[in-house]
């Protein structure tokens, strides 16, 4: 019998309630370390909540995270500095410049100014921003936001990187960069945790796979566990319950006989 790789993270009995609204109802979880994961579940099963809670954004109700045996919750300082981290609907320092935003992350995060100004200009020409190293954040496109938003998290060389919809909003070819960039970080041994709703690129890149629906999980591990002799999109459906006839109600839809209505 073979070892189980050691945790990178591991998430034990998780709960998050907003008002009326439980987000994330015990939820037990463990992310294999070196290995590239894909967490994936419908509009609301509570991804977002849980990364917020992982990362040390948000703080739980209930349960215990821990991050290569670091408890993030009491001892926040030495997680935060072995993880990387690309939040939803990313808030930056709008009036800095792309390299400034990077120099500001280094500096933050106590690195040498020589090094910091090394890893800015590798990251930004790496991800096609060279050209863009001057131009303040606030004019950036959504793609470029993603993109300096990701060389921000990785400065510092994390061992685990946290990304939350990493493609959403991103063209093909800026996709295909970030692809390149996340597969390179996670060869090394690095551990890549992102949420996704595009099934074909979690089922290109990862080889680990959570599926979460009602703030639960609902199936997790090797990619080629969860999703069987299906695809993943048809294992995802199955998983989360697809209601087929969700839209049969809508009677007065379309079809305008005699006239608009
Ligand atoms: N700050 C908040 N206040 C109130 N309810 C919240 C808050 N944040 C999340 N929720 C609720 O918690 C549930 C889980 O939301 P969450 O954003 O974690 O889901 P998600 O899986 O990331 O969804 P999506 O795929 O749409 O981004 C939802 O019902 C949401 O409305």
């Amino acid at each position: 019998m073979t070892t189980p790789p050691p945790a990178a993270v591991e998430i034990q009995d998780l709960w998050k309630r907003f008002g009326q609204q439980i987000a994330v109802a015990g939820l037990t979880l463990r992310l294999p370390s070196g290995s590239f994961i894909g967490l994936v579940g419908p509009n609301g099963a509570g991804k977002t909540t849980t990364l917020s809670m992982v990362t040390g954004l948000l703080r739980p109700d209930h349960g215990r995270i821990l991050v290569h045996g670091t408890d993030v919750w009491q001892d926040p300082v030495e997680v935060k500095a072995r993880i990387g981290v690309l939040p939803e609907g990313l808030r930056m320092f709008e009036r800095l410049s792309g390299r400034e935003l990077l120099q500001y992350n280094g500096r933050l995060r106590g690195m040498p100014g020589a090094e910091v100004d090394r890893r800015a200009d590798e990251l930004l020409r790496v991800l096609d921003l060279a050209g863009a190293g001057a131009k303040l954040v606030a004019d950036y496109s959504t793609g470029m936001r993603k993109k300096i938003g990701l060389a921000a998290a990785l400065l510092h060389n994390p061992d685990v990187l946290f990304l939350d919809e990493p493609f959403e909003g991103v063209d093909p070819v800026s996709a295909q960069t970030i692809r390149g960039v996340l597969k390179r970080y996670a060869e090394t041994g690095s551990t890549v945790v992102f949420s996704s709703h595009v099934m074909e690129l979690v089922e290109q890149l990862c080889d680990w796979v959570a599926v979460m629906n009602a703030g639960q999980v609902v199936a997790q591990g090797p990619l080629d566990t969860v999703r069987g002799d299906r695809s993943l999109h048809q294992a995802f459906l199955e998983l989360v319950g697809v209601r087929d006839d969700a839209a049969a109600s809508l009677d007065w839809l379309g079809a305008h006989p005699g006239g608009a209505q």
